[in-house]
């Protein structure tokens, strides 16, 4: 079972160098959250901020009522304890073999018999598909098996909380498929908390439930998938994108008149893809625990979400779902505001907002809803490889005040007057139809 994380006003300098301030956010217990940002904007410098490797000056990092910032030895060591750390090589022991790499984390920490040890490693090899290469040193292995042997042996004290710091660098892009697969999976497995750093666009665009972005040594957002996917905020939706044309240069930060202009020039009709389904667990893999979780959170604040995050939640709601949120088939304001995306069914895309929906629900209603059966919404089972839309239940977590704050605080960031009078918030404007009203003309992306 993951713990949550509570990260309240952090900020970190090296010397005169600050290196991003006053983050707040909350990785919800269980739940897989991403973390984007442009190089060097301290995105290992906030994981490793979290397992207490380094200390933040200002701010608080709170797990299990500890706070990891000025906690004592002794209460850091139990912490730790919790954590599993994939690091970007696997960080293998070079002479060790497989087996034994894994073994290590198990002899060093615990009085584990060979017996037990053996059960463990064996186990964690067969989560993560390594069975048959117990006795390969890592040099004899590709970049993909180290990724996985790393995770296996980030996975053996059986943590609560597990930090990826770029899973998905040096593999190909099929390769990140069967490990970004991995991950969901994993998550179902263990329900620990996830956070995963990485620049991979369609990683971020299909693994996680929560994103976050750092840019310009703040938290520019973090909250629901849904809510950075369908982000109009200049500097999201040029990562996401990744495009040229936007706030973030070469350099991190460009010049506020050439992304201005360059940002003009662009045509409303900018290409953007529609949002990806997020991965499904694999067939056989239970149930993941988190997406209940993040549901009844995501729709208790859902009235707090923008149209285009809203309707994006509401086209994730299978059957069973609505009818346990009470959302029924009619007219609802919010999509008929945006547009129903064309690809839907009327039935599906016309959901109602009812008296008992849309954020109306207090925590005690959430709490009181009837528990779900644990069947799929689906009837089908997924493919193992192919994502699927709303198999993961958007949930939300509510988009942060302190993200929300961060991203206005940006110096050169459009007003959202600017963006409205863009016709980015406009009903029934152009731009929010591109996001779910055709297909991008950007596959690359993808
Ligand atoms: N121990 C340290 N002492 C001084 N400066 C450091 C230290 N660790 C990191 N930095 C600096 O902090 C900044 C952020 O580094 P970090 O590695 O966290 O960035 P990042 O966002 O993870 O980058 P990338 O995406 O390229 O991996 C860099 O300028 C780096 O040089």
């Amino acid at each position: 079972m993951g713990v949550e994380v509570a990260v309240e006003g952090l900020s970190k300098s090296f010397g005169a160098q600050t290196i991003w301030s006053d983050v707040t956010l909350t990785l919800p217990r269980g739940e897989i959250s991403v973390l984007l940002g442009p190089s060097g904007t301290g995105k290992s410098v906030f994981l490793k901020s979290l397992v207490g490797l380094l200390t933040p000056e200002h701010g608080r990092v709170v797990i299990n009522g500890v706070d990891v910032c000025s906690c004592s030895e002794r209460e850091l060591y139990e912490i730790r304890k919790l954590f599993g750390v994939l690091f970007q090589d696997g960080a293998l022991f070079g002479s060790m073999n497989l087996y034994d790499n894994i073994a290590f984390p198990l002899r060093e920490h615990t009085r584990s018999s060979e017996t037990e040890v053996r059960n463990v490693v064996l186990e964690k090899m067969e989560m993560v598909g390594l069975i048959g290469a117990e006795t390969k040193l890592p040099g004899e292995i590709s970049g993909g098996m180290k990724k996985r042997a790393g995770l296996a042996r980030a996975l053996v004290l059986d943590p609560e909380i597990i930090l990826f710091d770029e899973p998905d660098s040096g593999l190909d892009p099929v390769r990140t498929a069967y490990l970004n697969q991995l991950i969901v999976d994993l998550n179902a497995q263990t329900d620990a908390t996830f956070l995963i750093v990485t620049h991979d666009i369609n990683t971020a665009r299909t693994v996680p439930d929560n994103i976050g972005m750092l840019f310009r040594r703040h938290l520019a957002m973090f909250g629901p998938r849904e809510v950075l996917l369908t982000s109009t905020e200049p500097a999201v939706e040029q990562f996401l994108n990744g495009r040229r044309q936007g706030p973030i240069g070469m350099s991190e930060e460009k010049d506020s008149g050439q992304a201005a202009a360059e940002l003009a020039e662009l045509d409303d009709d900018k290409g953007v893809p529609e949002i990806i389904p997020q991965l499904e667990i694999s067939p056989g893999v239970p149930r993941r625990a988190a997406i209940q979780r993040r549901q009844d959170r995501v729709m208790a604040n859902l009235q707090s979400l923008d149209a285009d995050a809203r309707q994006e939640v509401l086209r994730s709601l299978g059957p069973r779902e609505r009818e346990r949120y009470g959302v029924s088939a009619g007219d609802d304001p919010v999509l008929a505001e945006v547009g129903q995306p064309a690809d839907e069914s009327p039935e599906k895309a016309t959901v109602q907002r009812t008296e008992s929906m849309h954020g109306s629900l207090s925590a005690e209603q959430v709490a009181s809803l009837p528990t779900d059966s644990g069947q799929q919404e689906h009837p089908t089972e997924p493919r193992p490889d192919s994502p699927r839309v709303g198999g993961q239940r958007p949930d939300e977590v509510k988009p942060t005040p302190a993200p929300r704050r961060e991203a206005q605080s940006i110096p050169e960031q459009q007003s959202q007057e600017d963006r409205g009078s863009a016709g980015a918030r406009q009903p029934g404007g152009a731009h929010r139809r591109s996001w779910f009203g055709r297909k991008s003309n950007r596959g690359g992306d993808q």
